[in-house]
């Protein structure tokens, strides 16, 4: 930057001498643009940032210093992916403003940052935490307190395995399976949209599983969330909140206000709370967080739970009822993990066992699919020290201070990994079946759906249950008339799954759903 300044300064010098330039304007305007000059070079020094020959290669944006930054807000995921498929870069350096961005783009690379002591998640969760969840500042510097947050991460990935999960996803089965016996036997259930139909049975679910008998979440509060979701970012960025995102800000009051009387009255000790909502709480009481603010620091773990399990959900749903052959090979697996009983009052009850179905291969490389197509999360580390990385490539130092980040869908939509068409939106559960040791070989950290090393996602085998528990249950017992693949935006930004976008290919978002001709007298429940 600096030297391209100074070359210009000395070709309009040369110029002067030269005579070929000679005019006393020139010569004026040059003497008064040299001071002018000189405090951009002092400028550039100290603002723009230094590179170390070792780090990854540089790539400057078109625009000095903010180039890159506007592509990102514009193109938001899809940035990551545009850049890929322009420099096929496994790893490079984005100067930003006086700072830089690591972007990784290589599976081997991404999972040496993954798998890194040196690069860390927890700065953007405390960061995070202040203008998402609307913090003070005493409760991040509670929060930074050394060790802190590796207690957290104790808490989360301990209390979402074996008996706690089990309890969890029962619980949230059972409240599915309450959903979808209530359509009774004569009714057809008109939907305006699929999407939202979806999102309100299971968003209901995934807060049974996680709060008990004392849930506070109501319809309406539920609905407080997915309007925070829409613009949790802006929050998240802290400037201006009220001005920027008043739904937000309002949504967020509503769902916290939801939350407070259960952490005051102390809920989360109860033995029919998720062990993840008591652990987490608890932890957090004991470095000094009252009771009336868990309320307001705890609503995170609300967010996580739906903001990505139900658009999961969404695509493998629509994408498979909208095909009929796709249908009737999952409806027999389903048959074949299901048992039917009478029920003594001449009615008969059908148990999926969802265990049994997550290892069927055709359902299964349906879930599969829909999670490689439609994630699009990107990953976040900060360099804590300097570290090194390497793959085939080559060796690349990482500084400390600097953010490394990958687009999720760089790696999910690469022909190399996934063979053709796995760059369009084709959902092909083909891919997933018989795959050869070469091919899997090949695809060796390229699927990374719930991110990754100590911050892989803890609830992915829940919301695997639960999505599942919804689609199958659907599948077998109800027919539903009118399902359409709707074209997708990207992710929201700090959520993982791409949405809905109806209008992008004239889509329909209605459905009709009924009982399935034979099956009107089956009442559904799960075992897991
Ligand atoms: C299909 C559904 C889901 C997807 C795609 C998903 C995706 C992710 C991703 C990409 C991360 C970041 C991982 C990283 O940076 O390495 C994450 C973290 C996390 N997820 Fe999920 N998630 C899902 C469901 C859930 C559910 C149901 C819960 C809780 C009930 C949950 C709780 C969390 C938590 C607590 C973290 C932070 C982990 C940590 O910092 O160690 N997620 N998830």
């Amino acid at each position: 930057m600096a030297s391209s300044i100074l070359q210009g300064v000395a070709e309009q010098c040369q110029a002067l001498r030269d005579g070929s330039s000679n005019s006393q304007t020139t010569a004026l305007l040059l003497t008064a643009a040299l001071p002018l000059l000189f405090i951009l070079l002092l400028l550039g020094k100290f603002l723009y940032p230094t590179f170390d020959p070792r780090e990854p290669p540089v790539l400057y944006p078109r625009v000095p210093f903010i180039g890159h930054i506007i592509s990102l807000v514009r193109e938001k995921s899809g940035f990551y992916a545009r850049l890929y498929k322009e420099k096929r870069m496994p790893i490079c350096t984005l100067p930003m403003l006086n700072g830089k961005l690591y972007v990784i783009n290589s599976p081997t690379l991404i999972s040496a940052a993954m798998r890194s002591r040196d690069l860390s998640f927890d700065p953007f969760s405390i960061e995070f935490a202040e203008g998402a969840l609307g913090l003070t500042k005493e409760h991040t510097k509670l929060f930074s307190q050394p060790g802190f947050m590796d207690e957290v991460n104790k808490v989360i990935h301990s209390s979402m395995t074996g008996d706690s999960l089990k309890q969890m996803m029962a619980r949230g089965l059972a409240d599915i399976a309450g959903k979808l016996n209530a359509i009774g036997a004569k009714e057809s259930v008109e939907v305006e949209n699929s999407f939202v139909w979806l999102r309100d049975i299971m968003s209901k679910a995934v807060m049974w599983a996680l709060y008990g008998e004392k849930n506070p979440w109501t319809e309406d509060a539920i609905a407080a969330i997915w309007d925070y979701d829409e613009n949790v970012m802006i929050l998240a960025m802290n400037m201006f909140p009220s001005l920027l995102a008043p739904k937000a800000v309002a949504a967020r009051a509503k769902a916290q206000a939801v939350m407070k009387p259960f952490y005051v009255a102390r809920h989360y000790e109860r033995e029919d709370v998720a062990a993840i909502i008591r652990g987490r709480a608890i932890l957090e009481r004991d470095i000094g967080i009252s009771d009336e603010d868990l309320g307001r620091v705890e609503f995170t773990m609300p967010w996580v739970a739906i903001t990505n399990t139900i658009p999961t959900l969404f695509w493998f749903f629509s994408n498979v009822f909208s095909r009929p052959e796709y249908l009737e090979r999952v409806r027999e697996e389903i048959l074949d993990v299901t048992t039917i009983a009478e029920d003594g009052k001449g009615r008969r009850l059908g148990r999926i066992d969802i265990t049994k179905l997550e290892k069927k291969p055709f359902t299964t490389a349906c879930y599969q699919e829909a999670s490689r197509l439609y994630n699009d999360a990107v990953g976040n580390r900060r360099v804590m020290q300097d570290t090194i990385i390497k793959d085939a490539s080559g060796e690349y130092l990482l500084t400390k201070g600097t953010n490394v980040q990958w687009g999720v869908g760089v790696l999910h939509m690469n022909p190399a990994f996934w063979g053709p068409g796995a760059d369009t939106f084709h959902f092909e559960p083909g891919r997933w079946m018989e795959v050869s040791a070469e091919e899997e070989r090949k695809r060796r950290g390229a699927m990374i759906p719930f991110g990754g090393g100590k911050h892989l996602c803890p609830g992915r085998s829940f919301a695997l249950a639960e999505n599942l528990g919804l689609t199958s249950a659907l599948a077998l017992g109800y027919d539903l008339e009118g399902v359409q693949v709707p074209g997708c935006d990207p992710p929201y930004m700090g959520t993982a799954v791409r949405r809905p976008a109806w209008e992008k290919q004239g889509t329909s978002s209605s459905i009709r759903i009924s009982r399935r001709k034979g099956w009107e007298d089956v009442t559904w429940s799960f075992a897991n």
